[in-house]
């Protein structure tokens, strides 16, 4: 089996708890979902050219590198057949440090037997997202403080249900928070209102810093 990779980049991180690092990117083909939002729908077209990677050389390209920070997108990365054989690769190198972006509807139990997991950020995705129905809940019982919940906004109909799932599941206690615009889709400032609004301590704002940087539209970035 291999990973179907159908880009390989070093940037810097625009998005997350190291956001602004050098990282080494890794996207994955294909996904489960059809946000309305997505920016990577061109990553989950059936037809999209991939390369066919074992986990031995994802891993050889990363040290090649010399980035340590790697983040694993795509695509959804965690239905790709050889991602625990990748993560258990990645896992035994105490230089990397490893985050991964998932979607939320595939059960992180799945992968809570490695020594050393990678930090997870899960999105839950709002209403507007198109997708809420397909979020698995019980991915909140399985986040620590090395994780990430991120909420990417698109209306104040998604704040609020990231501020009620935020009180409910008592996300600030267990995980970090995210709380981002879909890019170009609500004003900035209404955020942080809301945030001011409703006393929401120990949450983050994040905008992505790559779309600032580059053209929205840019690929491998
Ligand atoms: C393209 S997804 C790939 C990983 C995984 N499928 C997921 O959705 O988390 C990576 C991140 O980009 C975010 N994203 C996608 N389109 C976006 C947009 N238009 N504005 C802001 N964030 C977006 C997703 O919500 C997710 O956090
Ligand atoms: N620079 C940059 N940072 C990112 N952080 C997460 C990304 C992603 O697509 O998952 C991403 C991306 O595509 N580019
Ligand atoms: S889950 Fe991620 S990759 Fe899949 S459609 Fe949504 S944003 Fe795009
Ligand atoms: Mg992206």
């Amino acid at each position: 089996m291999v990973l179907q990779v159908v880009e390989k980049f070093v940037s810097i991180n625009g998005e997350g708890r190291r956001c602004g690092q050098l990282a080494t990117f890794i996207r994955f083909a294909g996904c489960n979902l059809n946000c309305g939002y997505c920016d990577t729908a061109w990553a989950n077209d059936r037809k999209v050219a991939f390369d066919p990677m074992t986990a031995e050389e994802v891993y050889a390209y990363i040290k090649d590198t010399q980035v340590t920070n790697v983040t694993l997108t795509g695509g959804e990365p965690l239905l790709q057949q050889d991602m625990g054989e990748l993560l258990e690769l990645l896992s035994q190198d105490p230089d990397l440090y490893v985050e991964i972006e998932t979607n939320g509807s595939v059960l992180l139990s799945k992968f809570s037997d490695l020594d050393n997991p990678p930090s997870f950020t899960m999105d839950y995705k709002l209403p507007s997202s198109g997708m809420e129905r397909m979020m698995a809940l019980e991915n909140f019982d399985h986040l620590t403080e090395k994780d990430t919940v991120k909420f990417v906004s698109g209306s104040m109909t998604d704040l609020e249900k990231a501020r009620e799932l935020i009180n409910k599941y008592n996300l600030t206690e267990k995980t970090n928070i995210f709380i981002s615009p879909v890019f170009g889709d609500i004003e900035l400032e209404s955020i942080v209102d809301f945030m001011k609004d409703n006393q929401m301590n120990g949450v983050n704002m994040q905008v992505q810093l790559h779309k600032i940087i580059w053209d929205p539209n840019e690929r491998g970035v």
